[in-house]
């Protein structure tokens, strides 16, 4: 019998951010190994014009959750939507939801955050630091509560080399941030917050650092546990391989090389790629659970969900990867064929940008201006540009993280639990994996049918010979264009003239002698 998976059995727990990535995963996992788990209580604001209910509906009825109404038949009955928006003050629960949630949470995993690196810094302050201390001023009144698990990131403290499983301090304590959010207008936070974030590159980082020491500062008497995971990528076995549904990290890039909008990208090929599967993720989050609650340790234990330093890939590595998984299971409609590479310098960089970027981009909209089609791709292109620009600091560096917490939780789990609960990333095949990040990329982020992989390939043949075509053109406009300017051109152009034509003559001579 699995002690993870009965220990949740029974309980009421409440999930922030369970709409997102790791949310999702982390629940369908809960349902499968626990189905006996007394209630979810998950989070959720209404979005895009969907009501809780409808959310909740497509969640389930998701492929990530087909297995699941057979595991737990009255799965509908056990989540408990709340309306609550994170940037409201006590997240606008009502006041009966927000009793049932105080007198009745045992366990509390806090997902929500803003995982976009140009937030305003007020919006990100916000979420990611005022919410999870107003989620732990909640918590602190659960008189059931065993154990509130946080999600941070590896990349809290990306400004260090070096990162160790302890809190490090900032210049400036949180509290006072939050407070000066309060009362500052938007263009003085514009203008303090490359001072604030330092050597960190975005607003996100500094947040989820912020977000850490408050849950240091904040969690008294409570068993708190802090999980930091590198770069979430798609499932590696559970309840499938390859599920994704965002594009952050590196699936909007796949995409874009896969679709052949993206030709080259500036990274450092042998950093390391710091990927971690979202139930990789998920199996440590829930093991880290069930020890904070049941073990208590005396402090905050931080766990480093990170593979760089058990089973390290590079970028290179997983970039040839992806390549070669693209030959095998083409993407639909590709604008140009696959082909990307790396630049290691400011010069190429923008070299290629500009030669295999912009003017194919251009080409392509005077293509549509000409058939009476409103121009995009250039603009597309841009945003594309800008958007890998926000990335480049995580794919031109390597981290070390040390992960003596992982290990130890990983030693003090039955056999059983390793096999249910695994997160032991050295038993990680990664052409496997990058292979499988491909397909789900193509199947659950483009929903494109595998059905339709003979008529891209034959759309990347017409592509190729499309290619060919413009290059023997653009060859013989420069040449005559050379040949009409330049006298030495045109000696060079007599000269293979003339060697071909005697090339041939004495070809044809010789075969009429053999005749
Ligand atoms: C050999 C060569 C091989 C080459 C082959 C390739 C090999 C692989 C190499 C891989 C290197 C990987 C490096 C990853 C490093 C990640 C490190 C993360 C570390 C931290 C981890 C964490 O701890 S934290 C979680 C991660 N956190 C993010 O990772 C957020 C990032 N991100 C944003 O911070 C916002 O994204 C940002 C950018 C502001 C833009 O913001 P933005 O508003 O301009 O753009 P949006 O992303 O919102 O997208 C707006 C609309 O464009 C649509 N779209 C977007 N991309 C599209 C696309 N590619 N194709 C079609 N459509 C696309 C989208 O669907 C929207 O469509 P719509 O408007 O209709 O909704
Ligand atoms: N993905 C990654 O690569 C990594 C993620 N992490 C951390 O893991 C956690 C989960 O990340 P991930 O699942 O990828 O993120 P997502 O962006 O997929 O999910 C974010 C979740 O937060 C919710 N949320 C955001 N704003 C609010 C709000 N105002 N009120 C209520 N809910 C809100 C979202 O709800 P809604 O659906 O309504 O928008 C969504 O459920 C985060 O803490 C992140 O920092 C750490 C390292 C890497």
């Amino acid at each position: 019998m699995s002690m993870i998976a009965a220990f949740y059995g029974g309980k009421s727990i409440l999930i922030t951010g369970a709409t997102g990535f790791l949310g999702k995963v982390l629940m369908e996992k809960l349902f499968r190994t626990s189905p006996d788990l007394k209630i979810i209580y998950i989070l959720v604001r209404s979005k895009a014009g969907q009501t809780l209910q409808q959310r909740v509906f497509q969640i389930l009825n998701s492929k990530l959750f087909e297995n699941i109404k057979e595991i737990c038949p009255n799965v509908h009955e056990k989540i408990r939507p709340i309306s609550a928006d994170l940037n409201q003050h006590d997240f606008g629960i009502s006041k009966e939801d927000m009793e049932e949630l105080l007198s009745s949470t045992n366990i509390i995993f806090h997902c929500a955050a803003t995982v976009r690196f140009d937030d305003p810094l007020r919006h990100a302050v916000q979420l990611n630091v005022t919410a999870t201390q107003q989620l732990l001023l909640m918590a602190s009144q659960m008189p059931k509560l065993e154990a509130f698990i946080h999600l941070s990131t590896a990349f809290s403290n990306c400004n260090l080399k070096h990162i160790d499983e302890v809190i490090y301090p900032c210049s400036v304590e949180p509290k006072k941030i939050i407070d000066s959010m309060e009362w500052l207008d938007d263009a003085i936070i514009d203008e303090i917050t490359p001072k604030l974030i330092g050597d960190r590159p975005n607003t996100y980082t500094y947040t989820k650092a912020l977000g850490e020491i408050v849950v240091q500062q904040e969690s008294e008497n409570m068993n708190v546990a802090i999980i930091r995971p590198s770069i979430v990528g798609p499932t590696w076995q559970e309840p499938f391989p390859g599920w994704v549904d965002n594009l952050n990290g590196p699936s909007g890039i796949i995409i874009a090389a896969g679709k052949g909008f993206l030709r080259s990208i500036r990274a450092t090929p042998t950093a390391v790629a710091d990927l971690i599967p979202a139930d990789t993720v998920v199996n440590l989050t829930l093991a880290a659970g069930w020890y904070t609650a049941v073990h208590r340790p005396k402090s905050t234990l931080i766990y480093h969900c990170t593979s760089g330093n058990l089973n390290p890939c590079n970028w290179l590595k997983m970039g040839l990867h992806v390549l070669a998984t693209f030959e095998k299971v083409p993407f639909e409609k590709a604008f140009r064929r696959p082909n990307a590479d790396f630049t290691t310098t400011n010069f190429t960089t923008h070299y290629w940008n500009a030669v295999s970027h912009r003017v194919p981009a251009i080409i392509y909209d005077c293509y549509l201006r000409l058939t009476g089609r409103k121009p995009r791709v250039l603009k597309l292109m841009n945003r594309l540009l800008r958007n890998i620009s926000m990335l480049e600091y995580f794919i031109n560096r390597s981290w070390e993280w040390s992960t003596h917490n992982t290990e130890m939780l990983m030693s003090v789990l039955s056999p059983e639990d390793q096999r249910i609960f695994n997160f032991d990333v050295r038993q990680l095949n990664w052409l496997e994996y990058i292979e499988n990040y491909v397909l789900g990329v193509k199947k659950y982020l483009l929903k494109e049918d595998m059905a339709g992989i003979p008529e891209a390939r034959q759309h990347l043949k017409r592509l190729r010979n499309i290619h060919y075509l413009f290059n023997i053109a653009l060859f013989f406009i420069i040449w005559r264009l050379l040949v009409a300017r330049w006298q030495m051109a045109r000696n060079v152009w007599f000269f293979i003239v003339s060697f071909c034509y005697k090339f041939l003559s004495y070809f044809r001579a010789s075969s009429t002698l053999k005749l």
